[in-house]
């Protein structure tokens, strides 16, 4: 019998496959954990933007999250869209039974400007759920969010990363600098020392998913065990992968490809 790590995204769904539990889903399976899912909200968009969302209730969200616990154990789980404060506390409730690495893509906008979570849930976001987590994924205008703080370069980016472990309790903070310009710059603050994950800026608009990506790949490389340092150098590899071989399709921004990196993870 075969044993799989297993990994559990908890977030919003993007029927055109990009982001979202989608993307999660695709990351997982491609990096071998095996992927599970508790769905928040039921979102019509696609490469061009978000049409619709229909939240699902309270007690669906919760008896979702007790199925999968009470039968399978879950070895690391992330979580992206959680729209209202009140979906929030039930996972908040949840955390602690799941023992397991955290990491919280703390998503608020789409790609497209469109605002994914509503304001109370951002402060809730900041103030309860980032103490709970093992790694927290801000791109700069989240973590300008959280920090309060404009970001403009290299260096207000690693100071946001050391703020939001140091005064907001997240044990590890990786900034993402896919909003700068020049290289596509990541910053990991891990509680102890500050590390970069480097790459060229590939000229491209198809972004749509690439934080949701990241942050699923990040969480299916702890699963397996990895160390956190190891697992978002691995996860920046496939990521990068992923945006080079990204999908034009879709009259907006068109979405990272998950297996067309399989070549490049095989090169290293
Ligand atoms: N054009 C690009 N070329 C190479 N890497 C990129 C590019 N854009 C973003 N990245 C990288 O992709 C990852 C996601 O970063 P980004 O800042 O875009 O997150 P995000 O804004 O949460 O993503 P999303 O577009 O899903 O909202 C980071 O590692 C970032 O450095
Ligand atoms: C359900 C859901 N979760 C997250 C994102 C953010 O992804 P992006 O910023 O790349 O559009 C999204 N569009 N939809």
């Amino acid at each position: 019998m075969t044993q799989v790590p297993s990994v559990l995204t908890i977030a919003g769904t993007d029927p055109s496959g990009g982001a979202g539990i989608q993307a999660d889903l695709k990351t997982f399976q491609e990096l071998k954990s095996y992927g599970m899912s508790v769905i928040t909200t039921v979102v019509a968009q696609n490469t061009t933007g978000v049409q619709d969302v229909h939240h699902l209730p309270i007690q669906m969200i919760e008896q979702q999250l007790e199925s999968v616990i009470t039968d399978i154990p879950v070895h690391a789980f992330k979580t992206g869209m959680i729209a209202h404060i009140d979906m929030m506390k039930v996972i908040a409730e949840k955390i602690p039974k799941l023992d397991a690495p955290y990491v919280m893509d703390p998503v608020m906008v789409a790609t497209s400007g469109d605002p994914l979570i509503e304001e109370k849930a951002r402060l809730y976001l900041r103030e309860k759920l980032l103490p709970l987590t093992t790694l927290v994924t801000p791109n700069i205008p989240e973590a300008e969010y959280i920090t309060g703080d404009k970001i403009d370069t290299t260096d207000d980016m690693k100071q946001a990363a050391e703020q939001i472990v140091v005064n907001f309790g997240a044990n590890g903070a990786l900034i993402k600098g896919g909003h700068l310009k020049g290289d596509a710059v990541d910053f990991l603050y891990d509680g102890t020392s500050m590390h970069t994950f480097s790459s060229k800026r590939i000229d491209t608009t198809n972004t749509h998913g690439t934080g949701c990506t990241y942050s699923a790949a990040i969480t299916a490389y702890l699963s397996q065990g990895l160390p956190l340092q190891k697992a978002v150098e691995k996860a920046k590899h496939f990521v990068t992968a992923a945006i080079k071989h990204s999908f034009s399709i879709g009259s907006g921004n068109g979405p990272t490809n998950h297996w067309a990196s399989r070549e490049e993870r095989v090169k290293r």
